[in-house]
């Protein structure tokens, strides 16, 4: 993509990863904010975390049983309380009761696990393993798994339950995550239905419920979800009025004369940065940057095509604006050959199929059904791809709960 002077050139029938590349590259960064471990789920570090502490604290004891001194036998002496630091250091020809995760007292020469020692009138002996010396195999050494300091998750982490437990166990009860971004959805078209089974000739509006939850699967926030006859005016109106980071549109792409949604970009001082883009289906999806720098996205409104026009443009800006790292896209080994399409990129659904990724039926732009028999989307260069081969997938946004 080129820029000059603030002009933005429009990427026109622009390849998908170029495409997906100059989404990221125009959306900017959200602010963070601290928020509570229990409702940090999902949203994304925007700094490294360090440790609070050193894990573990101090020297603790791995096993039940005893820290003993010196040479054996031992007196028993009191036992030392877990949580609390120990009274004083061990002397040598004493014992003391030790539980899992209790600090080892100064001094300690040796741990004896429960099952390797027997009290008899106040003495502890050795009844381990013949051969085999009481040692300090059993601390766990103060820090071993974290120092004060090190860096436990990188800023882009997305906090994944085991992230959240980590923050927690590294001291924190806050994290600063970046602001999910906020998403409008204008959902277009005169024929589409809000509630009930359609008369003929309309259709009922499946788009919304699938965006919102790919919004949050991104790590978003929906925002107002509007639906909209194909109105200029109207239209212009709420994209005017929206305040989201980002704005979706969806119908109105392609040149029929209902759609006004080029003229509306046109009237609310949008440039365009992606004017089509080379993929089947989703072909018809614009991106736009509003006078103020933010984004509208504009999808087909057939629902494949939506979804696939979601992942091109709207998915890569989202993960940029909340800082997300990215990881290495998933991979899925071809269960059949794909031919060639010159043309395009073709994104389509698959299921598994004893192990390997086979395209479903009902996968034209206007159907979801193949989506939702399916384990996810292949990315199908235009080159074409064999049997065996390893072909790129996307995250299947569309199968988030949350
Ligand atoms: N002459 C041409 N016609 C079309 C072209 C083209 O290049 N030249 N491109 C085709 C392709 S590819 C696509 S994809 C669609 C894109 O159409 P629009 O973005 O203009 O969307 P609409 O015409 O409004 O709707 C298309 C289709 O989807 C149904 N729809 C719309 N909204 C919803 C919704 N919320 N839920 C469910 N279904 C929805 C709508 O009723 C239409 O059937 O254009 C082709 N045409
Ligand atoms: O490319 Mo449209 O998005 O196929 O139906």
């Amino acid at each position: 993509m080129g820029r000059g002077r603030g002009a933005v050139t429009a990427l026109v029938r622009g390849d998908w990863h170029d495409v997906r590349a100059a989404a990221r590259g125009l959306a900017k960064p959200v602010a963070s904010e601290l928020v509570d471990l229990a409702g940090a789920g999902g949203r994304v570090l925007a700094d490294d975390l360090r440790s609070l502490v050193d894990l573990p604290s101090a020297d603790v004891t791995a096993m039940d049983g005893w820290a003993a001194a010196g040479d054996g036998p031992w007196t028993v002496l009191d036992r030392i309380v877990n949580g609390r630091p120990p009274s004083g250091p061990m002397r040598p020809g004493e014992a003391r009761g030790i539980g899992t995760g209790a600090v080892v007292p100064e001094g300690t020469t040796a741990l004896v696990r429960r099952e390797h020692g027997t009290v008899r009138d106040g003495l502890l002996h050795w009844t381990g393993p013949h051969g085999e010396q009481p040692s300090l195999g059993d601390v766990r050494p103060r820090g071993e798994e974290l120092r004060v300091g090190d860096i436990v998750l990188p800023a882009g982490t997305p906090l994944d339950p085991v992230c959240l437990a980590v923050s927690a166990a590294s001291g924190h009860d806050a994290v600063q995550v970046s602001r999910p971004p906020v998403v409008d959805l204008l959902v277009t078209g005169d024929e589409v239905v809000r509630r009930g089974v359609p008369a003929p000739g309309t259709i009922r509006d499946s788009i919304s419920p699938l965006l919102t939850g790919m919004t949050r699967g991104a790590g978003a926030a929906p925002g107002q979800v509007t639906l909209v006859g194909d109105d200029l005016p109207e239209l212009v109106r709420l994209l005017r009025s929206s305040a989201a980071d980002v704005v979706v549109t969806t119908g109105g792409t392609a040149v029929g004369e209902a759609d006004h949604l080029r003229e509306a970009l046109g009237i609310v001082g949008a440039t365009l940065a992606v004017d089509t883009v080379a993929v089947r289906p989703g072909g018809p999806t614009l991106l736009a940057v509003l006078p103020d720098g933010r984004l509208v996205a504009c999808l087909p409104g057939n629902p494949l095509a939506a979804v696939v026009g979601f992942l091109a443009v709207v998915h890569p800006a989202l993960q940029e604006m909340t800082g997300r790292r990215a990881a290495a896209p998933p991979s899925e080994v071809l269960g059949v050959d794909l031919d060639p399409f010159p043309r395009a990129t073709r994104v389509l659904p698959f299921a598994r199929v004893d192990g390997a990724a086979v395209p479903t039926g009902w996968s034209s732009s206007s159907m979801l059904r193949g989506l939702s028999a399916s384990d996810g989307l292949l990315v199908a260069p235009r080159e074409g791809a064999r049997t065996g081969q390893s072909l790129e997938v996307l995250e299947p946004l569309w199968r988030a709960t949350t």
